[in-house]
């Protein structure tokens, strides 16, 4: 270019203004569409400097999010802080992403709750994927939770469901007009779970400083869920804003003195007693049993710490997703008459008014549609609304986009459940519409992913499954339930979604002899 064209460029200041808008225009489209090798990022909404997107999850970051992939579609890019962030709303995407290329996004995020409160990841869920993890699953899948360890908890669940019944049945003799539903059943999954797990359930004055064990588990729970603004702002890494890692170290020192003690008191017991004498053996046992094996067929070395974390995993994973869905499942029969009749009806069909022993679990594969009201419940009210956080180990294209390495992956399986492309009528509670379909939660099909799918997919899905159907069908077959006003749907967001508000419910006796022993 000769002198006089370059002045001409340089000094018109309207030239000027051109060029260099030009050359922002040129560059943004350089940095969003990293064409070449990389291809492009998902559509998405514009991050503001140094909080990205967070200002658009609200306080119920699932709905958010769905409201937000009917603009950008069903796979989204956001930068949450400083974190690339991918959220997938449709079964065709979930398929890519956890079955298709399922391998680059078994990690996890290294997140505030992982290391101060699950021994830096030493358990299974908050786990980096990698050799360590495949061992501990396969410990999950191929000793602790199969079906049939878990048929061997039968009694554990069927006796604390029935002395649940027990206790709703004693308050409604006593002139209560109301029970607080979501108490009894936290309570409950909680005390299967540590039976299960620990072999006990523990008293009050058991934990340092006399903390209730009942009050320690719930709020380890409700700091696993917490959002932790570190976590997605590095520059605010090294201050604790919000107080809650404080929090999470205090209450992570209680629960390690409860896992010792527990694993001390199994050795005891060992010392003191033949194998024979020992009866049921609880998850510790058999973690212990291994640990002295030194291997097992599963190649798993197990060692204290490992029983310590993975004890961790069964009470946060198991009892408030259990508890929750359950809570969920009341709360649609309860302004669902029709549903709740029917279930009613179907039980009652099947093991009548005035059998002096309560339901069995053995009866629940009769009981069709009560399955079917379960299934509807985790459509409409997923106790992992996002999964668990998913991160991809290396960039990759997928769906035609390029995804960054250490992208954030949520599933909104919240969203793929109210999506009326997909689902009839999809804001309406209707177990009938799974009736003869093989619409399965097992993660076959995306479009119901209850429990997640692939590598990652949940290990306790046995156990959760006959917790959630016999308390329900107990509730249901042994009260008539009636609420004041109308069923508060508020959720919550946390570890789980549960209704903001408790469901506070009375129950009349149903059955035609008294409670049963
Ligand atoms: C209704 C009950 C339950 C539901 C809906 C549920 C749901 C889930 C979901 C959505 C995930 C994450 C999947 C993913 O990351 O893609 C998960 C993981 C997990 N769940 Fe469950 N769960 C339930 C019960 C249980 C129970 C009873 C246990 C154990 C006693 C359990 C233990 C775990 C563990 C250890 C993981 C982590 C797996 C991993 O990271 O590899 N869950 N669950």
């Amino acid at each position: 270019m000769d002198s006089p064209t370059l002045n001409i460029l340089v000094k018109a200041p309207t030239t000027r203004l051109a060029l260099f808008l030009a050359c922002v225009f040129i560059l943004y489209k350089i940095v969003k569409k990293r064409p070449g090798e990389h291809g492009t990022l998902p559509p998405g909404p514009r991050p503001w400097p140094l909080l990205g997107n967070l200002h658009q999850l609200g306080d119920l970051p699932h709905q958010s999010l769905a409201a937000l992939a009917k603009k950008y579609g069903p796979v989204m890019f956001l930068r949450l802080g400083s974190i690339p962030t991918v959220v997938v709303s449709s079964p065709a995407m979930a398929k890519e992403f956890l079955k298709t290329h399922d391998r680059l996004f078994t990690d996890r995020p290294t997140v505030s709750a992982r290391i101060y409160l699950a021994y830096d990841g030493k358990d299974v869920a908050y786990a980096s994927y990698g050799d360590y993890w495949r061992q501990m699953k396969k410990l999950c899948t191929l000793e602790l939770l199969t079906p049939k360890r878990t048929e061997t908890f039968k009694w554990v669940r069927e006796e604390e469901v029935a002395a649940m019944i027990r206790s709703i049945w004693k308050q409604s003799e006593q002139g209560a007009r109301f029970v607080d539903l979501s108490k009894f059943f936290f309570s409950l999954t909680l005390n299967i779970i540590t039976i299960m797990s620990a072999g006990r359930t523990f008293s009050d004055h058991e934990l340092r400083g006399g903390r209730k064990f009942k009050e320690i588990l719930g709020e380890m729970m409700a700091l696993a869920g917490a959002f932790v603004v570190a976590d997605f702002i590095p520059l605010l890494k090294y201050i604790d804003l919000q107080g809650l890692r404080r929090r999470m170290k205090s209450l992570h020192q209680i629960y390690d003195e409860f896992a010792e003690k527990v694993i001390d008191e199994h050795i005891s017991r060992r010392n003191q007693k033949a194998e024979e004498e020992r009866g049921v053996k609880d998850l510790v046992d058999i973690m212990l049993d291994m640990s002295e094996a030194g291997s097992h067929s599963s190649e798993v070395k197990v060692t204290r710490l490992n029983i310590k974390a993975m004890i961790l995993d069964m009470l946060i994973g198991g009892v408030e997703a259990s508890s929750t869905t359950v809570e969920w499942a009341m709360r649609e029969l309860l302004r669902n008459p029709c549903a709740m009749a029917t279930a009613q009806q179907e039980i009652q069909s099947v093991v009548g008014l005035d059998r002096n022993c309560l339901l069995k679990e053995s009866d629940i594969k009769n009981c069709e549609y009560l399955r079917c009201v379960v299934k509807e419940t985790f459509r409409l009210h997923p106790p992992g609304p996002l999964l668990v956080p998913h991160q991809s180990t290396q960039g990759c294209n997928v769906g035609g986009y390029h995804i960054p390495t250490r992208t954030r992956l949520f599933v909104n399986i919240w969203a793929i459940g109210r999506d009326e492309s997909i689902w009839d009528d999809p804001y309406h509670f209707k177990p009938e519409r799974f009736i003869g379909k093989n619409i399965d939660f097992r993660g076959q099909h995306y479009e119901l992913l209850p429990f997640g799918t692939g590598r990652r997919g949940c290990p306790g899905i046995p156990m959760g499954l006959l917790v959630t159907e016999l308390t329900l069908a107990q509730l249901i077959h042994c009260f008539h339930w009636t609420v004041e006003g109308e069923v508060n749907m508020h959720e919550m967001y946390g570890l789980t979604v549960p209704g903001k508000f408790p469901i506070s419910a009375r129950p009349s006796w149903r059955l035609t002899s008294k409670f049963p022993g």
